[in-house]
């Protein structure tokens, strides 16, 4: 991958989708608009609908339309972009359309060729081969996988085999489009741009980390696709240990792909197992009733997708990493649909002082230092620090909990809110997979997954019931209450 120029030719799998429709073109909307597409870049879309040229550059141009606030829209750039188009109806199971598919990159392609799997995953491998057997899956060419990679270790193993018999590891690139996003890309960059953290980032100092995904929104008509899936397979597996990872591994020699990957991957093989033995006490799921979400009443799951399930709609995990940095710290995880608020946020809560020097009100005011690396909807890192309380009390000093905050507010009011492909785009067409993710990782994190997933099946958990508009089931409260802590609400 080091001789990797940047892609001449982008070929997009599913290119009429709703990804596609949704992120992706409208990320290239964006990186066009800012001059960052290489000069003569093509881009392909493909997919099985009998569109022509034109017909692809209006689906495009509606979903920028529908996309991009019109303040940010430029018929300059809709221009650029629309004159890199083109398009090839092929089915990825379909020999002969697949033969014509491998023609048009031939002939479009100056050089390297980055392909874009963004189509259900049953389609990968069949369509990796193809391209290989047409002779465009060759040196100088990679490929983008969406996610899920499979719905367990079997199923992942059998995608990644059935890619690597196409294109090697180093040209395969699996989106997390987590790791597209800005904040998680500032989390990086505060731990490992300032000489400040890394001294306080163990169990010597930290005494619990929160890792929370919430989101208000239900299954948004994917029930079919997310009833198979969950919240620990939809969000867990992928997303909540990404951000596990970058809080817990160690420093890593360079920002470059092997060095990152190779640390991540030890944090996830050194992931406690939760399995039959353990998941009644330190997991928890739930499943949305009716209930109110942003002000509106909102139907339960069940309804929603019109049949009862025991699907998780929500989930919280006590994990541990058992190595030298991290013993004894727990990591809670949580996640769920139709939560109270949209919010991302990585919580670290360090000990308390060893010893109150001050007596009175202030020991019971004291309160544990914390950092919070909030991601989503606002980006924000807030120091949480023990201050005086201003003024005077007979009973004796007062403390209070005060915020050092780095708000960067103002700065993404001044700047757009980037969509995390831009960053996934920009980086797969020059060839740099420091932000994607390494079979190995997909592998292991599925291996961890799979265990908690057959203990509920083994031990007969079944999800309880929360209503929309909750922060879960209140048992997720228990879990992190059972060693003293609280959920950072
Ligand atoms: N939508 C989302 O928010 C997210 C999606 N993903 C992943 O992205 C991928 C795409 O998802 P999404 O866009 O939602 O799916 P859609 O069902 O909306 O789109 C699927 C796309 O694949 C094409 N397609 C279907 N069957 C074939 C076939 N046999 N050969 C070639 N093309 C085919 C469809 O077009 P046509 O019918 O014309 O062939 C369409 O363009 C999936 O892996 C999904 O898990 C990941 C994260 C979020
Ligand atoms: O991968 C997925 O992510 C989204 C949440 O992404 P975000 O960028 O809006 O935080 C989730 O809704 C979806 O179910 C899942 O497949």
């Amino acid at each position: 991958m080091s001789q990797a120029t940047p892609a001449s030719l982008l070929t997009i799998f599913g290119a009429t989708g709703d990804l596609a429709r949704r992120m992706l073109l409208p990320s290239l909307y964006s990186l066009q608009a800012e001059h960052l597409l290489p000069d003569g870049m093509r881009i392909l879309g493909t997919a099985r609908s009998e569109l022509d040229r034109e017909g692809f550059s209006n689906l495009v141009a509606a979903s920028i339309a529908e996309r991009i606030p019109a303040a940010e829209r430029s018929d300059e750039a809709l221009r650029g972009l629309l004159e890199r188009l083109d398009y090839c109806a092929a089915g990825a199971d379909d020999d002969a359309s697949m033969q014509a598919l491998a023609g048009r990159v031939d002939a479009l392609r100056n050089g390297d060729v980055l392909y874009h799997m963004s189509t259900a995953p049953r389609f990968y491998g069949p369509a990796c081969q193809a391209l290989a057997a047409n002779g465009v899956a060759g040196p100088g060419t990679r490929v983008m996988l969406e996610k899920p990679i499979g719905k367990d270790l079997a199923s992942a193993i059998a995608i990644n085999d059935s890619v690597a018999m196409a294109f090697d590891e180093e040209r395969i690139f699996r989106t997390d489009h987590y790791l597209g996003k800005e904040g998680v890309q500032n989390l990086i960059a505060l731990r490992f741009g300032n000489s400040l953290f890394e001294p306080l980032w163990s169990a010597r100092h930290i005494e619990q980390v929160q890792i929370t995904v919430g989101e208000t929104v239900g299954v948004e008509g994917r029930g079919d696709y997310y009833d198979d899936s969950g919240a620990l397979r939809d969000m867990l597996q992928n997303h909540l240990l990404q951000l596990l990872c970058l809080v817990a591994m160690e420093p890593p020699a360079r920002f470059e792909p092997t060095a990152v990957r190779n640390e991540k991957i030890k944090v996830l093989r050194s992931l406690r197992p939760i399995d039959r033995g353990n998941v009644g006490t330190e997991s928890v799921i739930g499943q949305y009733t009716a209930g109110a979400s942003e002000g509106r009443v909102v139907p339960g799951y069940a309804e929603e997708l019109g049949r009862a399930s025991r699907t998780e709609t929500f989930v919280a995990l006590r994990a541990h990493v058992d190595n030298w940095r991290w013993s004894g710290v727990p990591f809670y995880l949580r996640t769920g649909k139709r939560l109270p608020s949209r919010s991302t946020e990585i919580y670290i809560q360090f000990r308390k002082v060893p010893y109150s020097i001050f007596g009175g009100p202030a020991d019971t005011d004291m309160r544990p230092n914390g950092l919070l690396i909030k991601l989503q909807p606002e980006e924000r890192i807030e120091l949480d620090l023990m201050s005086k309380t201003p003024g005077l009390d007979r009973a004796g000093l007062r403390l209070s909990q005060v915020a050092l905050d780095l708000d960067f507010h103002e700065e993404f009011l001044n700047s757009r809110k980037r969509i995390a492909y831009e960053r996934l785009y920009l980086d797969a067409i020059e060839g740099n997979g420091t932000l994607f993710v390494r079979r190995d990782e997909t592998e292991a994190a599925w291996q961890w997954v799979d265990a908690i997933a057959d203990g509920w099946r083994d031990a007969g958990m079944l999800p309880k019931p929360y209503p929309a508009g909750t922060w879960g089931p209140g048992a997720s409260v228990s879990l992190v209450d059972r060693l003293g802590h609280g959920w950072r609400e």
